[in-house]
């Protein structure tokens, strides 16, 4: 059972970390199951979702327009779907609340059904930008209604028959692809993305998995994703991997806090998203892949990591979106190591559930850590292993990640670290303060 996560929360230096554990199904990948399963015929299972906030709105969504949702006693989530087309107009307006997957994805899905529907969020939600989905959108024929700057709430009324593009991302996000491609799922002929840059492949990867006819071909201007529309999706039994978005934080912790043994189970290592694990290694990190093996059609393995002494690098820009959210686990990270980090090629950071530039850059300051700041990233000057001064309290801005990567600030740390509001960590890993306890790490509440 999760901790009620209560608002601010007290980190203690850890002696060291060890144990095994397991993070929760991948976010990624459990709202898709849940989109597409309620647009499949018939009865899907979905085992290992996560049951997170962020996804839990996504469900909330999809029974809101018409798809019957329910979760046994098995942990098994079984989902009728309403099919290709059938999506029903809501009663009431959608609240996604910090979630810009569920937001972008759903918009792109109602775009080419006959309804219109409100979107609205939390205050992280609502700051940040929804155009670099209007825009294609508004091409395939729907009408989209914003607050100004493209921010929620948004009203996006849809175009059924959709008009079908090729369209190239002009910035990398697999929201915006995924948008497209579920808009192009109901649209007539073939939708097309172009993305000069490679991101998650989960979208690509479920909906192959569930019968569309989709093609990925590389070109000279990159991956060429094509999908063909009016397709009818068969329900699926799907298995869903653990989040690697999740055991970043642990893979941080064992590696910075010295004599640390940690081995996290069935962590997805789809190449798309294992930047971390990448970046780590260069830095020296003791990462071990056991038991390597396929679950729900992506790769998975357990982790082994061990205690390690790390040196600066410079991140190869090629990384970041691999490890986009991973980002401020990293600089966490660099902190601990020895010289200097430099993390720059990830100007996408600015836009997630906080500037997590410029709050991290705050967040290890205040706790001694020294970073230069950069448009595009941090330059961290690290400890060589040492504690970081710590005795700070952070804001983490509703965002979950930099709650969590500062949570691994204060494992090793000459002072305690505050959180001024841990709550956000709900939205992505609900039981993230039971793991730390197995682990032997040391909270206190309140
Ligand atoms: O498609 C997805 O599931 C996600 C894509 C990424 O966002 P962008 O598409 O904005 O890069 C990532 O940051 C987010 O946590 C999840
Ligand atoms: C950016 C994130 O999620 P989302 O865009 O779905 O809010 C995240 O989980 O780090």
């Amino acid at each position: 059972m999760a901790h009620p996560l209560p608002r601010s929360v007290t980190i203690h230096p850890a002696a060291r970390l060890q144990g095994r554990i397991r993070v929760p199904g991948d976010k990624s990948i459990s709202h898709r199951a849940l989109m597409l399963s309620a647009i499949a015929i018939g009865e899907s299972r979905i085992e290992g979702l996560l049951e997170g906030e962020d996804v839990l709105a996504t469900a909330a969504a999809m029974r809101a327009m018409g798809a019957t949702i329910s979760r046994g006693d098995d942990a098994i989530w079984r989902v009728h779907g309403v099919g290709v087309g059938g999506l029903l107009q809501p009663a009431t307006a959608l609240d996604m609340g910090n979630s810009g997957t569920s937001t972008r994805l759903l918009m792109g899905l109602v775009a080419s059904h006959p309804i219109t529907v409100t979107f609205t969020g939390d205050a992280s939600l609502s700051g940040r930008p929804m155009n670099r989905v209007i825009a294609p959108l508004g091409l395939m024929g729907a009408d989209i209604t914003a607050s100004p700057g493209g921010r929620l709430p948004l009203m996006v009324r849809g175009l059924c028959p959709a008009i079908p593009i090729t369209y190239t991302l002009p910035v990398a996000s697999a929201q915006v692809k995924s948008a497209v491609l579920l808009a192009g799922l109901n649209a007539p002929g073939i939708t097309r993305v172009v993305e000069p840059v490679a991101t998650r492949d989960h979208s690509e990867r479920m909906l192959a998995g569930f019968g569309a006819q989709l093609t990925v071909e590389q070109s000279e201007t990159g991956r060429v994703i094509s999908i063909e529309g009016e397709a009818n999706l068969k329900p699926q039994s799907i298995t869903v991997p653990g989040d690697p978005s999740s055991a970043a934080f642990w893979m941080v912790a064992a590696t910075i806090v010295p004599g640390s043994d940690v081995v996290i189970e069935n962590v997805g290592l789809n190449a798309t998203r294992a930047g971390l694990v990448t970046a780590l290694r260069l830095m020296g990190a003791d990462i071990e892949e056991q038991d390597a093996r396929t679950v729900g059609g992506e790769p998975v393995a357990d982790l082994r990591v061990r205690h390690a002494t790390l040196r600066g690098i410079d991140v190869p820009h090629d990384l970041a979106p691999s490890m986009i959210d991973e980002y401020p686990a990293l600089f966490v990270a660099a902190s601990f190591a020895q010289g200097r980090t430099i993390a720059r090629g990830a100007d996408e950071l600015r836009v997630k559930e906080s500037d997590r530039i410029a709050v991290m850059l705050a967040a290890l300051t205040a706790n001694g850590v020294s970073c230069e700041e950069h448009e595009d990233g941090l330059t961290i000057t690290g400890t060589g292993g040492e504690p970081i001064a710590g005795g700070a309290t952070i804001a983490s801005n509703l965002d979950h990640r930099i709650a969590m990567s500062m949570v691994v600030a204060g494992l090793h740390a000459q002072k305690a670290i505050t959180i001024d509001d841990a709550s956000p960590i709900a939205t992505s890993f609900p039981n993230f303060f039971d793991l730390l306890q197995t682990l032997g790490g040391d909270a206190t509440w309140g």
